[in-house]
């Protein structure tokens, strides 16, 4: 079957309307441009067709080249779509072009626009050049005809950073010509294309336009500190660089010179590993909210309208403040006076940084505090659609508010609960309405953070799930569905992660190399700073949640609690495993050294040659691995439906580098068989903490991948 097609109607004045149509985002499939092309070179050939207008089907004008397709055989080889046809047929025909760009206009979509003569747009329409986000550069001469139309600078951003823009502002920079509303788009470009026929407006080609770039010291200034920003970003990714080296050839040489190493290069970097990691995150992300059994049921989300928070604490206020943000009324309930106006403050202090940011506007901040009210007593959650309590981790608590919720609330209100780690099913032992008990595990800062943990018991109803996950579509984070168990899927994840850094240092490893290696292979800090940052309370307390709920494979290193004795808390107390300045930058401690020597004796290891001289890679895989087993893990048990869930989580929830795909994409690009390998020699030295599982034991002797889909409907672990 075809995906996706072209249509073309001649108009009576003249004008070929050529629309993409490939739903749901009109991508450029291979089939669609060969219509295309059929359709141009019907057009150019037909004597009653003055000019064309390229636009897009249902609003959309189009989401880019089909990614579906990257990585298998091409139907075109290199350069055919990108110079054959976009460049030598349509940009140097003797007829003009228009784009008509409503909705979306995104990779190869707007460089097919670029390569038009004209391009018309709506104000709101949403105009990118997002490939590097897939490990790709623009592939249909948008490195060559982007900073022509916009300039280098901004070019650059775009690309660099993928970074849209309006169409409003794509006016201002040039990039549009005209702006007009959707009903008025494709009228209005068909009588711009006439224009052109008639010699009332210019006709431009993208590709030779010379007016905004900069003479060659300047251009040479702008893209030196370009590669130093994309070399500070991600130092272990290629593709920035390669995206900056393409649009110097077009400036340094000539612009056709620049398209030949445009898809030379685009093509290389579609079989590298860091695309097919990017592109695997892309579909992953997308696929969290498809859930076997109940997105798959015709339900249909709920509206929510309103929505009452449990706590004002640190979270409580984070969750209210994305709420408040989204446009949701928000009631938000504390115990006393006090902590409800420091509540209150909380999410004034969020919202004000969003002012400063310039994100929101004086009168928005005005408009937003509007929308919350603070009680002390439920009487205005009788008309919530949903309660999220946020209170500290105390069962009984927990199960006295929800207790009390069952009193004040409507029948169908949505329970849930922000509980890191407790068992959702004794958290609503007393009520009885399992049914509407669910986990709503946002992290911390919660305004901020894009990922939304969903926990289900088997008792939850998938309704409560459907609407949840439309919440979680309107308040912009991405959410993956778990089931209940100790730590649900991240923090599942995040527990081996610490416990094996402790393990290293306690083994003779130093904490500062730990954290450089870590951040060099792409997290966003090491484990060490991480602990400082959340508090290393709130680090000792979970770690002793996982370790009284699986103490079969932990590492109990004391030293946390040995710097906790010592009042060593973290980046609050601005002492913990670094010291901090009153700008919170961290430094290393030499004093550390007498708290690391405790917990060593206490551990009663020697230490260990061989893990003193551990290379960069193996401190890698000694962190990384024992979290890929326990995501086998809870992949087997349930918790996780697919193992595309638990990359994003872990991307999203604990910052594993996209460019790797997630933990499991990633461990699979080393092999089952060497990952089990690698921990089975470990857990004959070490113990336990490294033994492989079950799950990844079978996937190694089979030498089988570790993410192909294995899809667990039933049951999920309770
Ligand atoms: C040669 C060129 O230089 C190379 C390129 O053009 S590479 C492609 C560049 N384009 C992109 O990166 C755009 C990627 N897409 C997006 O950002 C977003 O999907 C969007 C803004 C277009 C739409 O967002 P939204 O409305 O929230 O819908 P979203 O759920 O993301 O996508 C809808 C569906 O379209 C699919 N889709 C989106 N863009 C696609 C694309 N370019 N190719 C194939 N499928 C695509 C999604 O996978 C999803 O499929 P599903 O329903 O089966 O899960």
């Amino acid at each position: 079957m075809a995906r996706g097609t072209t249509a073309m109607e001649v108009r009576a004045d003249g004008v070929a309307v050529i629309t993409i149509s490939n739903p749901p985002v009109n991508a450029l499939s291979d089939d669609v441009m060969a219509s295309l092309w059929r359709n141009y070179d019907e057009a150019l050939s037909r004597n009653d067709v003055k000019a064309i207008v390229l636009t897009g089907a249902k609003g959309r004008f189009c989401g880019g080249f089909d990614i579906n397709a990257f990585g298998n055989k091409p139907k075109y080889k290199p350069g055919v779509l990108s110079i054959d046809f976009l460049t030598n047929i349509v940009e140097d025909a003797c007829k003009p072009s228009v784009a008509a760009i409503d909705g979306i206009a995104l990779g190869g979509g707007l460089e097919a626009a670029m390569v038009c003569h004209a391009r018309v747009s709506t104000p709101s329409a949403q105009l990118a050049l997002p490939e590097l986000q897939l490990g790709l550069i623009p592939g249909m001469g948008g490195t060559q005809r982007l900073p022509r139309l916009v300039g280098l600078p901004k070019a650059l951003e775009m690309m660099l950073m993928s970074k849209s823009i309006k169409g409003k502002d794509a006016h201002e920079l040039g990039l549009v010509d005209a702006i007009t509303s959707a009903n008025e788009l494709v009228s209005t470009a068909c009588s711009l294309a006439l224009d052109i026929v008639e010699q009332k407006r210019p006709w431009f080609k993208s590709l030779y336009r010379t007016d905004k770039l900069p003479n060659i010291g300047e251009m040479k200034k702008i893209l030196k500190n370009a590669r130093v920003q994309a070399k500070k970003q991600a130092a272990d990714v290629q593709h920035p660089i390669v995206c900056i080296d393409v649009i110097e050839e077009g400036i340094l040489s000539d612009p056709r010179a620049g398209l030949m190493k445009e898809v030379i290069s685009a093509k290389k970097l579609e079989y590298s590993q860091t695309s097919k990691s990017l592109r695997h995150f892309f579909f992953a992300q997308r696929a969290t909210s498809k859930i076997p059994k109940v997105t798959n049921m015709g339900l249909i989300p709920r509206k929510i309208k309103k929505a009452a928070i449990v706590g004002g604490g640190l979270m409580g206020s984070g969750i209210a403040t994305l709420f408040i943000l989204n446009n949701y009324s928000i009631v938000l309930k504390e115990v006393d006076e006090q902590f409800l106006s420091a509540g209150i403050n909380r999410i004034k202090a969020n919202l004000q940084s969003f002012v400063r940011k310039g994100q929101l506007t004086k009168l928005d901040y005005e408009k937003k505090l509007s929308l919350l009210s603070g009680v002390l007593d439920y009487e205005q959650f009788r008309d919530a659609d949903v309660v999220i309590e946020a209170v500290i981790e105390d069962l009984s608590l927990k199960q006295q508010i929800f207790s009390d919720l069952e009193k004040y609330c409507r029948h169908n209100c949505i329970f849930a609960t922000n509980t890191s780690t407790i068992n959702l099913n004794l958290i609503g032992q007393r009520t009885s309405c399992p049914d509407r008990i669910v986990g709503a595990h946002f992290f911390s800062p919660a305004h901020v953070m894009p990922l939304l943990e969903i926990v289900r018991t088997h008792q939850t109803s998938p309704q409560i799930i459907v609407d949840l996950l439309d919440v979680a579509k309107k308040i912009h984070k991405t959410p993956i569905v778990a089931g209940n168990c100790t730590g649900f899927a991240v923090n599942r994840m995040f527990f081996p992660y610490a416990q094996a850094a402790g393990f290293l240092v306690d083994h003779g490893l130093d904490v500062y190399r730990i954290d450089h290696v870590i951040t060099q292979f792409g997290m966003p800090m090491g484990p060490f700073r991480l602990g400082d940052l959340v508090g290393l309370h709130v680090a000792s307390a979970t770690g002793n949640q996982y370790l009284q709920s699986y103490p079969e494979r932990c590492y109990n290193s004391m030293l946390v609690r040995i710097l906790l004795e010592d009042n060593r808390t973290g980046e609050s107390s601005r002492r913990g495993f670094y010291v901090y300045d009153d700008r919170r930058k961290a430094t290393p401690d030499p004093d550390l050294r007498k708290y690391i020597e405790r917990s060593r004796t206490m551990a009663g290891v020697v230490q260990d040659s061989k893990l003193i001289n551990l290379s960069d890679n193996d401190i890698v895989e000694m962190i990384f691995f024992p979290v890929v087993n326990e995501a086998c893990r809870v992949l087997d048990e349930g918790i996780a439906l697919k193992a595309s869930d638990l990359d994003v989580a872990s991307i999203m929830g604990m910052g594993f580098p996209s460019y790797r795909g997630g933990v499991m994409f990633w461990a699979d690009s080393l092999s089952s068989r060497y990952v089990y390998n690698r921990l089975e020699a470990w857990s004959k030295d070490y113990g336990g903490f490294f033994k492989p599982c079950e799950y990844l034991t079978i996937r190694a002797r089979k030498d089988a991948s570790l993410v192909l889909e294995k899809l667990n409907t039933v049951p999920l672990v309770m």
